[in-house]
């Protein structure tokens, strides 16, 4: 082809292009076009250039976070509520950006403090309910031989009040369902975090509207105030044999409820109080819908590598929000409490085994997750240890535990086995059966953990892709 007929072609495809492109045909001058109506046009054409040029460089970021996406690894934590999916991802924090998690320590201060309130909340609950008891031999209009204690407890009740009236005030900033849970309820991306006081380096400038306002900080500080002030009454109730004597009668066992503080009185009501990783770990805020947490690996193993987890609600009304992260996850972390003599908080009359495996089924059974690495982590040993030595029989609660011996190993095996049989049966492809016994709030132990289920994940997908 000579270079005429070349220029000639080139000439006709710059015509047909903007023949076509409605974009020039738009801003095209018409016959007799005034100074003015050019003018309007040339600005109107630039404003457009500068949308168009912003579009195009939202969808080339968007085209960036997609491939950055597809190369990170991608995790999602399941399990119902409290099975510890949030204790774990502090793990997995704590592991992979350590110094990232060491600057959100302020924010569970709060949270720590109003675990605590919550369990004094719940001494002072069991108390009003209690009914007087009278002794049907005295005589009328006698007063109960526990009058004095009642009476004293009533005072510490009342001297409590102001503390109590401030945690209400924090948590109905925090919350999103202030009356209606015993927990702190968050909503995921609410900015909660920032409302106490932490400014993530990763905001926008959007999300930084949610800065704690004066009157927000202002509630922080009068509720270590009044911690401080009631620190020795809090001591006095939980300290106090009729209370114990009460809580065990009514079969409340605090210590080993989420955010379980009272041992640590004298410690988390102190003016300098900072918490410490295995009081983070302990902390209890329930998760609202699903937190996406983006994580670079700031420790040397790992420098640079990338990973997204999500941390779902596990609450029965949460569960329809983790389907659409079913799509691209790679790994799930499935959370299941050693738990057999609980029941759901959302339905007291469901069994949390029984719970815990119906998820499961439908867990192992989706074809969606039929390539998904599953790994289980049989939770919060130290519990069920706990348990068995306060003598508490699994078959009074599982009748198919049948008369095997009462301890660890074999309920633990017996867990293992029954989660197995339905991985084999329900899976829609064979898969190996994963799983570790852990307590995530001890975080030694967990750390080196989670490091060796991530080198794992990798080391699966590395011989996955090489299969395929
Ligand atoms: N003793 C003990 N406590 C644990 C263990 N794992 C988690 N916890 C505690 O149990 C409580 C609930 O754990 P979370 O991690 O908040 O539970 P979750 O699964 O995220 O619950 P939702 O957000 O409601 O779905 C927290 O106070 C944890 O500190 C464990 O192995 N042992
Ligand atoms: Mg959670």
């Amino acid at each position: 082809m000579d270079s005429f007929t070349r220029k000639k072609g080139k000439e006709k495809a710059k015509d047909a292009e903007s023949v076509e492109n409605p974009f020039i045909v738009r801003f095209k001058a018409p016959a007799n076009e005034t100074e003015d109506e050019r003018i309007r046009r040339v600005r109107a054409f630039q404003d457009a250039q500068r949308v168009s040029r912003q579009i195009d460089e939202n969808l080339a970021d968007t085209r960036r976070k997609i491939e950055r996406r597809k190369r990170a690894m991608r995790i999602l934590l399941l399990g119902q509520a409290e099975s510890g999916k949030s204790a774990v991802l502090k793990n997995f924090r704590m592991a992979f950006t350590p110094s990232h998690f060491q600057k959100e320590r302020i924010v569970w201060k709060t949270i720590v403090q109003l675990n605590l309130i919550s369990s004094v909340k719940t001494i002072l609950s069991v108390f009003e309910d209690s009914p007087d008891e009278v002794d049907p031999t005295t005589p009328p209009n006698t007063p109960p031989a526990d009058e004095p204690v009642k009476r004293c407890l009533r005072r510490l009740h009342l001297r409590l009040s102001p503390l109590l009236s401030v945690e209400t005030n924090v948590n109905k900033m925090l919350s999103v369902d202030p009356v209606g849970s015993k927990d702190i309820c968050v909503r995921a991306g609410s900015g909660w975090k920032s409302k106490l006081g932490f400014r993530d380096p990763n905001r926008t400038s959007f999300e930084s509207m949610d800065l704690p306002t004066h009157s927000q900080s202002t509630n922080q500080d009068d509720l270590s105030r009044m911690l401080e002030a009631s620190k020795d009454d809090i001591i006095q109730l939980w300290a106090d044999p009729h209370i114990q004597e009460l809580l065990s009668n009514n079969e409340v066992n605090l210590p080993d409820m989420p955010g379980f503080f009272l041992d640590d009185v004298s410690r988390i009501a102190s003016p300098d109080y900072e918490p410490t990783d295995y009081d983070i770990v302990r902390a209890r805020v329930r998760t609202v819908g699903v937190e996406e947490h983006h994580l670079i690996a700031e420790t040397a193993a790992n420098k640079g590598s990338e990973f997204f987890i999500a941390d779902v609600g596990g609450a029965r009304g949460s569960r329809w929000t983790w389907i659409p992260y079913f799509d691209d996850v790679q790994a799930i972390l499935f959370l299941a409490p050693l738990a057999f003599n609980q029941m759901l908080e959302e339905d007291p009359r469901v069994n949390r085994l029984e719970d815990t495996l119906m998820i499961w089924r439908e867990i192992c059974a989706n074809v969606l997750l039929a390539d998904c690495n599953i790994i289980v982590f049989f939770n919060k040993k130290d519990i069920l240890q706990k348990t068995l030595e306060a003598g508490t029989m699994v078959n009074r609660f599982v009748p198919s535990y049948g008369d095997q011996p009462n301890d660890v190993p074999h309920v633990t095996k017996y867990f293992k086995d029954r989660f197995k049989a339905y991985h084999k049966r329900l899976s829609p492809k064979p898969r190996p059966f994963i799983s570790h016994e852990t307590s995530a709030i001890d975080t030694r132990s967990t750390i080196a953990l989670v490091i060796a289920v991530h080198d794992g994940i990798i080391r699966n997908n590395l011989q996955r892709s090489d299969m395929i």
